[in-house]
């Protein structure tokens, strides 16, 4: 893991062995190290209960620390209040006030801050312009599209001029479709404003489609940081390429190693194979038509039907390929993979086995 490692830009946030203790047993955050690029957009991903939401609101002052330290800019602001931090919150279904308008919804901050009518409402007014929403100020959250009020969301967390912006699921309560406009315009307000993003998503496309950094959380853990491109390429773990998908965990006498699925070859038994390949004989137990590609399901030959998944794999096949030579349920096959496409994996700890 290279969570401490250093990052070319200064960190933005830096978080050192922090951990978060609601009860007896195992911690929710369980001493964590992690630098955030200053300007970066950073996700934190993981299943539901692995600790991300509880970090995010540890930066943000909702939640205290139990130990460890959360610096923003090289300032330690573990223990001020939110307000006080350089920190906003944009929230799931952005939490809107619906009895005011965009414009005093904007402006709410400012008003609890003791900032006078006329210059809350100009700068409230300005920032709805930024965020090309200055004419519909006056509708009420009830008038607006999900797009118009994550915009108004924005134009809200950013009034009290943050360093950095944290999201909590931002998107979860759109429907799909809109879920990857709005995905689209969080990434490019990101860019515009230059701002150091963190985002928490228990969904792996999203955090891909997002990131510039992921982090990915596992039992109050990190289990790797990297751009997705690297986490996608070369999971650390078992946990991340399971979690990731798109992966078989294959057990190998060297310990588990991790093969994209569309980087395993299929052949009909008895067929010879390039010379060097490692493989295994596995049986077909399901066939999914994907359009551009059939994704074939096999269980590795000799293992039981009830087997845990560690011998089930899976192989994308291109369309094409299946068509010219195709796999029916129960087919005897190998499955082979060039040796440079098996990344090693750590397995997982005993104690997060037990868990
Ligand atoms: N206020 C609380 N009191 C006690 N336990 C809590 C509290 N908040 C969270 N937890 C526990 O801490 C662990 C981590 O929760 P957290 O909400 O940070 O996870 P998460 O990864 O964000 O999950 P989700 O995606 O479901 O929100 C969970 O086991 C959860 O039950």
């Amino acid at each position: 893991m290279d969570a401490t490692a250093p990052t070319p830009k200064p960190a933005a946030i830096e978080i050192v062995a922090l951990t978060k203790r609601y009860a007896q047993g195992r911690p929710a955050v369980d001493g964590i190290d992690l630098r955030i690029a200053s300007g970066s957009y950073c996700c934190l991903l993981g299943p539901s209960g692995c600790g991300k939401s509880t970090t995010l609101r540890m930066i943000a002052g909702h939640e205290s620390v139990t130990s460890g330290d959360v610096l923003l800019d090289h300032r330690n602001i573990t223990d001020l209040p939110a307000a006080a931090r350089g920190t906003a919150m944009m929230f799931q279904s952005f939490a809107l006030f619906p009895h005011l308008s965009a414009l005093d919804n904007v402006a709410f901050s400012l008003r609890m801050k003791g900032v006078g009518r006329a210059e809350r409402q100009r700068r409230a007014g300005a920032l709805l312009d930024r965020v090309a929403m200055g004419h519909l100020a006056g509708r009420k959250p009830a008038e607006l599209s999900g797009g118009q009020q994550q915009r108004v969301a924005l134009a809200r967390a950013l009034i009290t001029e943050p360093r950095v912006l944290l999201l909590d699921e931002p998107l979860s309560a759109l429907d799909p479709f809109l879920r990857i406009q709005m995905r689209a315009e969080l990434r490019r307000w990101q860019k515009d404003l230059g701002l150091t993003f963190i985002h928490v998503t228990h969904s792996q496309e999203e955090a891909m489609a997002l990131a510039d950094t992921m982090v990915v959380m596992n039992h109050g853990r990190i289990e790797q940081v990297g751009s997705p491109h690297e986490v996608y390429n070369r999971p650390a773990s078992e946990f991340v390429a399971r979690f990731m998908g798109g992966h078989n965990v294959i057990q190998t006498p060297e310990g588990p190693v991790g093969v994209r699925t569309d980087h395993v070859r299929i052949a009909p038994l008895g067929q010879s194979l390039p010379e060097g390949m490692p493989q295994l004989s596995a049986e077909v137990t399901d066939v999914e038509y994907q359009g551009t590609y059939v994704l074939l399901g096999l269980r590795q030959a000799g293992t039981p039907r009830s087997a845990s998944a560690t011998a089930e794999y899976s192989v994308m096949v291109p369309e094409d390929a299946f068509a010219a030579r195709p796999h029916a349920l129960g087919d005897a096959v190998r499955l082979y993979w060039a040796p440079e496409r098996a990344h090693p994996l750590r397995s997982p700890a005993p104690e997060a086995v037990a868990a």
